[in-house]
Formats: C-alpha cells, sequence, structure tokens
C-alpha cells in the first residue's frame, strides 16, 4: 500500500502553483464543472491540466486545436472500411465515454461548429449527442471538460462568445513571479539557481517590450529551454540567442536590440 502510493506520487508531474489554482480546479472536479484556463503561451497550463490529472488519477487527452479542426474531429465520423460503412469515435467522444480530463487546448482557433457540440456537455445536462448515430451520451461523473486560450493573440472575431465563455469556471494563469521561475527553471533544467535567476531577470525585461517590438515575451518555455541548453554545456550567449532572442522575432534590428539589452542585462 505504501509502495504503491509512492509510485504514484512519482508520476505527478511537478507544477509549482501560482495560486489557489489548484484548490479551484478540484474543487470544479468534484462539482463536475468545466474548467476555462487564459494566459499567454509557455506560461504551465499544460503542465498544470497534467498535474491536476495525475493528482486526480484521472486519465488525460489532450487535443490541440488549429482553425480546421471541426466538430466531427472531435465527435467522430463514419469512416469506410473493407467496402463497410463503420462509426469511429473521435477523441471527445472517447474521453466522454471512457471518462477522465478532455483538453482542448487553444480552444478559440478551432471551427465554430465545435462550440455547438461542447454547449450541451458544459451545461448541467452534460450530454453529447452524436447527430450522425443517433446516440447521446451522458458523461460519466469524472468526466471533465477543460479548455484554454491566450487572450492576448485573439483578435475580436476570434474570441470566445459570452455563452460558451459563461459555462466553464475560469482561471488566470501568468509567467510565474521571479522568485518562483527562478525554482521552476532550475527543478526543469538542472542549471544552477544563480544562472537561472539572471535569465528569469532577463525574461522580465524581455516580456516589457510586448506590444511595442514583440508580439509576446520569453515563455517560461523558453527560459527551460535556455537553462538546459547552457545545463547541457553550451555557452550563456550562444543559449541566449537561439532561445531568447531568435524565437521572438524575425526582424533584424530587433535581435540586434535584444542582444544589446541582454548585455547590458546580464553583463
Ligand atoms: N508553474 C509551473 N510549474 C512547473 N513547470 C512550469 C510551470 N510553468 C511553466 N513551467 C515549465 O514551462 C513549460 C511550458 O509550460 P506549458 O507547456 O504548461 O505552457 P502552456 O501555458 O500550456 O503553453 P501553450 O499555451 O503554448 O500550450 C513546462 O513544460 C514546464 O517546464
Amino acid at each position: 500500500m505504501h509502495l504503491a502510493a509512492v509510485a504514484a506520487h512519482k508520476e505527478v508531474p511537478f507544477y509549482q502553483p501560482q495560486g489557489r489554482e489548484c484548490e479551484i480546479f478540484e474543487a470544479a472536479f468534484r462539482r463536475r464543472l468545466p474548467v476555462l484556463l487564459k494566459g499567454p503561451t509557455g506560461c504551465g497550463k499544460t503542465r498544470f491540466v497534467a498535474h491536476m490529472a495525475a493528482k486526480l488519477n484521472l486519465p488525460l487527452d489532450t487535443i490541440a486545436c488549429h482553425d480546421d479542426l471541426a466538430a466531427a474531429d472531435l465527435t467522430g465520423r463514419y469512416l469506410i472500411k473493407n467496402d463497410e460503412t463503420v462509426w469511429s469515435d473521435g477523441p471527445l467522444t472517447r474521453a466522454v465515454r471512457r471518462g477522465g480530463i478532455c483538453y482542448l487546448d487553444e480552444v478559440v482557433e478551432a471551427r465554430k461548429d465545435v462550440t455547438v457540440v461542447l454547449h450541451p456537455l458544459t451545461d448541467d445536462r452534460r450530454i453529447l449527442p452524436l447527430d450522425r448515430t443517433g446516440e447521446t451520451l451522458h458523461a460519466p461523473d469524472d468526466f471533465m471538460l477543460v479548455i484554454s486560450y491566450n487572450p492576448g493573440y485573439q483578435s475580436v472575431l476570434k474570441t470566445l462568445k459570452p455563452s460558451t465563455r459563461q459555462r466553464f469556471v475560469a482561471i488566470s494563469f501568468d509567467y510565474p513571479n521571479a522568485e518562483a521561475e527562478t525554482e521552476i527553471v532550475a527543478r526543469e533544467s538542472g542549471l544552477a539557481a544563480g544562472a537561472c535567476a539572471q535569465l528569469v531577470r532577463l525574461a522580465g525585461r524581455l516580456r516589457a517590450l510586448k506590444g511595442q517590438d514583440l508580439e509576446e515575451g520569453a515563455s517560461t518555455r523558453l527560459l527551460v529551454a535556455c537553462a538546459s541548453l547552457m545545463a547541457d554545456g553550451m555557452k550563456r550567449d550562444e543559449a541566449i540567442e537561439a532561445t531568447l532572442i531568435e524565437p521572438l522575432t524575425d526582424d533584424f534590428d530587433v535581435r540586434a536590440g535584444l542582444r544589446d539589452l541582454a548585455q547590458v542585462t546580464l553583463g
């Protein structure tokens, strides 16, 4: 019993909370409410969901939404197999049949008909009608829908309608504070905390350029990548160039400016 508990604990991916998000998520799960995660890219939303799924001992299906994703990609479709037409469940239908967490990442990217599928599943009916087969699936108690989006990128056209967003318990994410982020970067990369703290300081400066020279500042994900390359033996400036400068912009002059900023910040 003790060994099993230790083994299960080991599989929970590391997640450093920013606030009360773990408690809110657990309460939402208990009360069978869907959850919406908002926040910039690479700030820990996906890691949070993986952490909570493991903690609650639930299977997790993650679906990366894109502008071609239609309702049938989630629910399923008839396919031709050996001259026969057979129904094939999509990932959302499979998750509703089985239970567990279904995570739709960047949901606003998906086509409009996706919301039609989500609405009856995210109010107190908790059903998934499959028009094509005539079935109506009732979500089991341990089924939970989680969606995420980045409010920063979306145009007015690509935002969630109030009738959709008001079905969800919503949690805002942002980049962690400097102390927490230093710990995350050190733990994820294996680089010494002092060197990680410097990278976090640089990230703070890069994030201040959002909306001016940069569309988005450096994410925690990029900081972990930079620190990982350095832990692997790469020279600091080369690692910074490859992770905190090149991915942020294609503009030649802005990249030169970012290099100067890194030199001034880190010496
Ligand atoms: N609070 C945190 N605890 C532990 N690791 C974190 C945390 N925040 C960020 N990370 C690290 O940053 C990486 C990127 O985070 P994650 O993939 O969860 O971002 P995201 O918000 O889902 O991004 P996207 O919206 O682009 O999918 C993680 O793999 C992890 O290494």
